[in-house]
């Protein structure tokens, strides 16, 4: 078991994992804020001395593992080559990756070198390609067996996950001749009955799966992990605690597959008490031992170029309100969330706040971006439509938090919280749908429709997060 800590105080050595952390100093050690927790503090040390950075990975067990790069350091070519095969890495570059990003550049060695990992960094920063890397890296494409598996929480995000999975795997310019790499979605919702016979006549080198579909296949027998090398499972933290796929992911981890056998990826921009997730990857056997914490830049779990701002408002102005900052805003595209249903409203006949959102919005909204809608209660044709319909124009959409975990829909600038999220993680999450083009600089921002009442709680979130939220004032949007 890895146990060793960059910067960070003797107390804490015992723990069991190598942490990593960027390099920046950050702007934000300034906004320390009383009440935070104690691993957030430790976590602040660490940047402080950036020289270690190197050691960590050279002392902490990464076999072959090299220190990382200054920014102006490799190419993700050259971070992959031998690696990575020639067709994936002559892929990736078409598709525009050239760059590494900073989970990119600080994962690869280790993720390529075969290491358990768990890739914790914000929001927007490239964890999908950096764990898509390492699969390819882990399969032998052509051998027909499932030999890599990545878990998602719902049936969106497989869709995306897949697409980038699939354009990776397509054959460039020069390999037209080459054997046929293949990926298979497995979501909640799809033609199970058809990917059975697949799974059977033809098994793909990759799956990409919710956990419902994923069960339903596992115990009839159709899908089969023996040859199984890499598993990963994105939003990991959202996925351990619902409790309706904990048990079946915990025997994903322990009894469908063995550590020996594969590599495990976890990976989230959020991990709660991650000393503590850490330990448990170890104690419960979803991991090997010398799992790898990678935690890039943990003093800014949001991007610094974000604005967060709030309006107080009464709860009956809320919509008008919102009308008045879309108006002033003019998003390029934006996300308005609004909370679930709860049971009682639902127990009543009442129409949910998603569609009181939606109705007022077509009513009312006279701007040029579609207004559409996405939520937990929508059957999965619909969604599917709504999900299409969001790569094809400039949107408003209006949304639960089913929209809030790994959606990439790059061209967000605006989100606003018509409701206020439950936890400091659902606001992090919320926000991170927007300031998703690497390397870019443009200000997006979070608007939060708040009550006086609420200000307490939005202010838990600033202390927790550490960000700073600008107040707007509501005679200035009507003025
Ligand atoms: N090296 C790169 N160069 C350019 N763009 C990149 C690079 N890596 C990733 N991207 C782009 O960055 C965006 C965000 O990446 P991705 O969806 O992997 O973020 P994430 O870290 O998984 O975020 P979340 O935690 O919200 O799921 C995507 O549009 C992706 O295409």
């Amino acid at each position: 078991m890895a146990c060793l800590y960059v910067g960070a105080p003797a107390c804490v050595l015992p723990l069991p994992h190598v942490f990593l952390s960027s390099s920046r100093v950050p702007k934000a050690l300034g906004r320390l804020y009383v009440g935070a927790l104690a691993t957030r503090f430790f976590s602040l040390l660490t940047p402080v001395v950036p020289a270690n950075a190197s050691s960590a990975l050279a002392c902490g067990g990464a076999d072959g593992a090299e220190a990382p790069p200054s920014p102006a350091g490799p190419t993700l070519r050259e971070m992959c080559q031998g690696k990575v095969p020639e067709r994936v890495l002559q892929r990736a570059e078409e598709m525009g990756y050239t760059i590494p990003t900073d989970v990119q550049r600080q994962s690869l060695p280790l993720l390529l070198s075969g290491k358990d990992c768990v890739l914790h960094a914000q929001t927007g920063s490239g964890k999908t390609l950096a764990y898509l890397l390492s699969v390819f890296s882990a399969i032998d494409i052509g051998r027909s067996s499932v030999q890599a598996l990545i878990v998602v929480p719902s049936r969106e995000l497989g869709i995306q996950v897949t697409k980038v999975a699939r354009m990776l795997a397509a054959r460039p310019v020069g390999f037209e001749m080459m054997q046929a790499c293949t990926v298979m979605a497995l979501l909640d919702g799809g033609m199970l009955k058809r990917h059975k016979s697949w799974l059977k006549a033809e098994p793909p080198e990759i799956v990409v799966a919710t956990v419902g579909s994923l069960c339903q296949m596992l115990e009839k027998h159709a899908l089969k992990l023996e040859a199984m090398r890499i598993l990963v499972i994105d939003e990991v933290d959202f996925m351990l605690h619902s409790s309706k796929q904990v048990y079946a992911l915990r025997k994903l981890l322990t009894s469908y597959s063995t550590i020996d056998s594969r590599q495990t990826v976890l990976a989230s921009a959020s991990i709660p008490q991650h000393n503590r997730f850490m330990y448990d990857c170890v104690q419960q056997k979803w991991t090997k031992n010398d799992v790898v914490h990678i935690h890039v830049n943990p003093v800014e779990p949001m991007p610094l170029h974000l604005h967060h701002k709030y309006v107080i408002c009464k709860k009956k102005e809320r919509l008008c309100t919102l009308l008045n900052l879309l108006q002033r805003d003019k998003p390029k595209s934006g996300i308005i969330f609004v909370g679930e249903q709860s049971e009682k409203s639902k127990r009543l006949g009442q129409p949910p706040s998603t569609t009181l959102v939606l109705d007022f919005l077509q009513n009312s909204y006279r701007g040029n971006l579609e207004v559409l809608l996405l939520d937990d209660d929508m059957n999965f044709n619909a969604r599917a439509t709504s999900f299409a319909e969001l790569r094809q124009r400039e949107y408003l959409l209006v949304s639960t938090d089913i929209s809030s975990r790994g959606f990439d829909l790059p061209q967000t600038t605006h989100i606003y919280n018509f409701d206020l999220p439950r936890s400091a993680v659902d606001y992090l999450h919320r926000a991170g749908r927007t300031c998703r083009i690497p390397f870019s600089k443009n200000t997006c921002s979070v608007t939060s429709l708040i009550t006086h009442e609420e200000r307490f709680v939005l202010q838990r979130f600033e202390n927790e997060l550490m960000f700073e939220c600008e107040e707007l004032f509501l005679e200035t949007l009507t003025a």
